[in-house]
């Protein structure tokens, strides 16, 4: 170990200790020699990366994460990059809709909320990371939901901008360790997910998911909720919450088996089976598949013809088919976060987080 790799990890450490909420604004990893300011070469930072790989004691979980924190930090540069970058791609993505037609709704960071035909289309737009949830955009679709839900429009759409529908939460978004802990942030994780979820049982309108590409963990689970839901040939349908030291969520539990059947729900929820979209729709998950070629066309012209379908009658039936089931989605959505919530703290769980940080796991 390098003199230079010895301190800037020494400096992490001692900084995640001291003072947690410093560390999370910890500069990109810069070290003051002899009053200058130096910045740590990549190969500095990646020689200290293997450094705390090799280490005999465990730090601990939380100094971990922190660690992790910090060498998220150190990709600031490129996510400007690629923020302004997903910025364009938006702009290319919403040129699909009619110029002035077309009444976007400002203020989101990560969705593109527009009402058109009455349709109001909420498009996550993070297509540079796949469309996973950061914490922000879980309150960004809340308050999406919420919107629609009183807004005039007929029906709601639920999509994704770029080659993904949603690669499911951020993994980063446990790297933000407040001061109270990695227990303060699983409570907190809790309830944002169990208003998140709750947003989707209660919706009154007809909710339909156009899933443009592959989606994963909370991004198939939640699909349950929909009223329809309609796929590219190109999406896939996984959930490996057993490789993520996990356990289901988004009323999956609940209505996978109910949908497909318990042996099938177990092979996705258990073992982390994923679907084609085609087997998707053989087992009731899906309603309809599409080439990819005409997905678009096809299911926005089907989605123009259902919205004129008279509002009233839609919001009944919907009610009459789904409102004997909310209190049970309820107490399921609440039991599932509960146990989250002991999941999170698990090493299984807070490992396999890292592993995927660290580049050394993927799907
Ligand atoms: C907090 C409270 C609520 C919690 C609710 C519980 C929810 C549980 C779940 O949703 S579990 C599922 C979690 N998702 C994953 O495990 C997916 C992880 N991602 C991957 O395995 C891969 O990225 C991939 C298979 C989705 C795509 O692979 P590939 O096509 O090779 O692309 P890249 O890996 O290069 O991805 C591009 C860019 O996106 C970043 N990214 C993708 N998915 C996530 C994610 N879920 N979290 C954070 N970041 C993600 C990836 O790191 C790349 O970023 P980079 O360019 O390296 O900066």
């Amino acid at each position: 170990m390098t003199e230079f790799s010895r301190r800037l990890v020494r400096r992490c450490w001692l900084s995640a200790v001291q003072n947690p909420l410093q560390v999370i604004s910890f500069p990109a990893l810069q070290l003051h020699v002899s009053g200058t300011a130096m910045r740590a070469s990549q190969e500095d930072f990646e020689n200290a990366m293997n450094q705390v790989k090799l280490l005999k004691k465990d730090p601990g979980n939380e100094v971990k994460l922190k660690l992790y924190a910090l060498y998220k930090q150190e990709t600031a540069r490129q996510n400007y990059v690629d923020l302004v970058s997903s910025l364009t791609s938006s702009s290319k993505s919403s040129s699909q809709a009619k110029p002035g037609a077309d009444r976007e709704r400002q203020g989101y960071e990560n969705l593109v909320v527009t009402s058109e035909d009455g349709i109001t289309k909420i498009m996550l737009n993070r297509p540079i990371k796949k469309n996973a949830i950061s914490t922000q955009m879980y309150h960004e679709i809340m308050l999406a939901l919420k919107t629609a839900s009183k807004d005039d429009s007929t029906i709601t759409v639920l999509t994704g901008n770029g080659d993904y529908y949603c690669s499911g939460n951020d993994l980063t978004n446990f790297t933000d360790i407040p001061a109270g802990g990695v227990e303060e942030k699983a409570k907190n994780s809790a309830l944002m997910l169990r208003d998140f979820v709750g947003c989707f049982i209660d919706f009154p309108k007809p909710l339909i998911a156009v899933v443009n590409g592959p989606a994963v963990g909370i991004g198939v689970t939640t699909l349950g909720l929909f009223d329809v839901v309609y796929a590219s040939d190109k999406a896939t349908f996984h959930t490996p919450f057993g490789h993520l030291g996990l356990s289901p969520e988004g009323c999956s539990s609940y209505t996978f088996p109910k949908i497909m059947g318990p042996a099938k729900a177990a092979e996705m929820l258990i073992f982390g089976k994923k679907l084609t979209a085609r087997e998707a729709c053989a087992q009731g998950l899906v309603t309809e598949v599409f080439p990819d070629s005409i997905f678009q066309k096809e299911v926005w012209t089907r989605l123009k013809a259902y919205s004129k379908l008279p509002p009233n009658a839609m919001r009944v039936s919907k009610q009459v088919i789904r409102n004997t089931e909310k209190e049970k989605l309820h107490a399921v959505n609440a039991e599932e976060c509960r146990v989250l919530r002991e999941r999170w703290m698990s090493d299984e769980c807070i490992n396999a987080a890292m592993n995927f940080l660290s580049r050394r796991a993927k799907l």
